[in-house]
C-alpha cells in the first residue's frame, strides 16, 4: 500500500462539448488540479475565452467531483501583454502557452517570428507567470527525431538569454537532451514528463505494423532516450513533474491515413506511474514527480489531501471510454498492471 499527497497532471488536454464531458472524470477522479492545454478549435488566446472556458469545464464536472482546472492562455504574435498581466493578476490564468505554428495538434495560430512576442515574454517575465513550451522546430529540413533538440539550441536558449528571469517549463520532454538542458540551468526552468514517455520508445511505434495509439508529439525517441527521462522523472529532482499531455482523440480520428497525434492515458496514468517506478526501484519519489515538484515550480499550495495505491493481481480498466464523438482507446502498455488507485 502506498498513500501519497493526491497529484496534479501539470500538461492535460480536456477538449470540449462530448469529449470534455467524456474525459474529465477520468482525471478528476485522481487528480486535483490540471493545467489545462488551450489548443481548442479555436484556441483559446485572450482572458475572456479562458473563462468561459473554464465554466464549461466546471459545468462538465459531476457533482460528487472536486477539480481545479488551471487555465492557461495559447500564445500568438498578437496576443496583449495587458490582458495577459490582468488575467494572471486575477488569478485566472496560470501559463501561457507557446507552440511554434504548424508544430503539433491545432498549433496553426501559434508562432512564427519570435520577436513578435518579445513584449508579451518581458510582461511575462515581470510578473512571474510561467511559458510552457511545446518544444520542436517545425522545419521542413530538419527530421522528426531531432526537432526537440534543434529547438532547445534555436529557439529556447536564445529566448531565455534574452528575457531574463522568463519561467520556462519545457513540456513533455522526449530526450536526454531536454534533460541536459533543464539541468543545465539552476532557476527558472523546469520540465514535465508525460506517462507515455516513460513507457514507449519509437521501436513501440514502428515494430511489427504501426501503432497508431503510440503516436504523439513529439513522437518517442530511441531506449536510451525513454531511460534518460524515468532517470529523471525518478529522481527526485524538483525540476522534473508528472505532464500526462492525455490528448484524446477519437479511434476514427487515430486509425486512419493521416491518423491524430496524441496518446490518452487519463484513466490509468497512476498505475501507469507506479508500475513504472516500481520497476526503478523509486516507488518512494512518485509523490514528489506527482504532487510535490509541480506545485513547487507554478508556487503553488500542494494538495492537502491524498490518494491510496493498493496492489492487486492485476489492475482491471477500460480499453476504451465513449464519448458521444465516439470511443477513445486508453493507453496499452502491453503489460499488466498492479497498482490500483483505492
Ligand atoms: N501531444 C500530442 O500528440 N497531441 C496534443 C498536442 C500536443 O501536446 O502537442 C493534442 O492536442 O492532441
Ligand atoms: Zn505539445
Ligand atoms: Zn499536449
Amino acid at each position: 500500500m502506498l498513500t501519497i499527497r493526491r497529484p496534479d497532471d501539470w500538461h492535460l488536454h480536456l477538449r470540449d462539448g462530448a469529449m470534455l464531458q467524456a474525459v474529465l472524470p477520468e482525471t478528476a477522479r485522481h487528480f486535483a488540479r490540471a493545467i489545462i492545454m488551450p489548443n481548442l478549435v479555436p484556441p483559446v488566446v485572450a482572458s475572456d475565452q479562458a473563462a468561459a472556458y473554464r465554466d464549461r469545464i466546471l459545468a462538465a464536472l459531476p457533482d460528487d467531483m472536486k477539480f481545479e482546472p488551471l487555465m492557461t492562455l495559447y500564445l500568438t504574435e498578437n496576443t496583449d501583454p495587458a490582458d495577459v498581466a490582468v488575467a494572471h493578476a486575477s488569478g485566472l490564468v496560470k501559463a501561457v502557452k507557446l507552440y511554434p505554428a504548424g508544430a503539433t495538434t491545432n498549433s496553426a495560430s501559434g508562432v512564427r517570428d519570435f520577436d513578435k512576442v518579445r513584449p508579451v515574454l518581458e510582461k511575462m517575465a515581470e510578473i512571474g507567470l510561467p511559458l510552457c513550451v511545446h518544444g520542436e522546430v517545425t522545419d521542413a529540413d530538419i527530421d522528426i527525431f531531432d526537432r526537440e533538440a534543434v529547438f532547445i539550441d534555436r529557439v529556447l536558449d536564445p529566448i531565455r538569454k534574452a528575457t531574463s528571469g522568463l519561467r520556462v517549463v519545457m513540456e513533455h520532454i522526449t530526450t536526454s537532451n531536454g534533460v541536459e538542458y533543464v539541468k543545465s540551468n539552476e532557476k527558472d526552468l523546469g520540465a514535465t514528463i508525460t506517462t507515455h514517455h516513460l513507457i514507449i520508445n519509437r521501436n513501440h511505434i514502428l515494430v511489427g505494423g504501426i501503432k497508431p495509439h503510440y503516436y504523439c508529439l513529439p513522437v518517442a525517441k530511441r531506449e536510451e532516450h525513454r531511460l534518460a527521462l524515468l532517470t529523471a522523472a525518478t529522481s527526485g529532482d524538483a525540476r522534473f513533474f508528472l505532464g500526462t499531455d492525455s490528448a484524446p482523440h477519437t479511434d476514427a480520428n487515430k486509425e486512419m491515413a493521416c491518423g491524430c497525434a496524441g496518446c490518452f492515458t487519463a484513466t490509468n496514468t497512476m498505475s501507469l506511474l507506479a508500475e513504472m517506478f516500481e520497476r526503478a526501484d523509486a516507488l518512494g519519489k512518485l509523490e514528489a514527480f506527482t504532487s510535490l515538484n509541480g506545485p513547487a515550480f507554478y508556487r503553488l499550495p500542494v494538495n492537502e489531501d491524498t490518494i491510496t495505491l493498493t496492489k492487486v493481481d492485476e489492475v482491471i480498466y477500460p480499453t476504451k471510454i465513449e464519448s458521444g464523438d465516439g470511443p477513445v482507446t486508453v493507453f496499452d502498455p502491453g503489460f499488466p498492471l498492479h497498482w490500483r488507485v483505492a
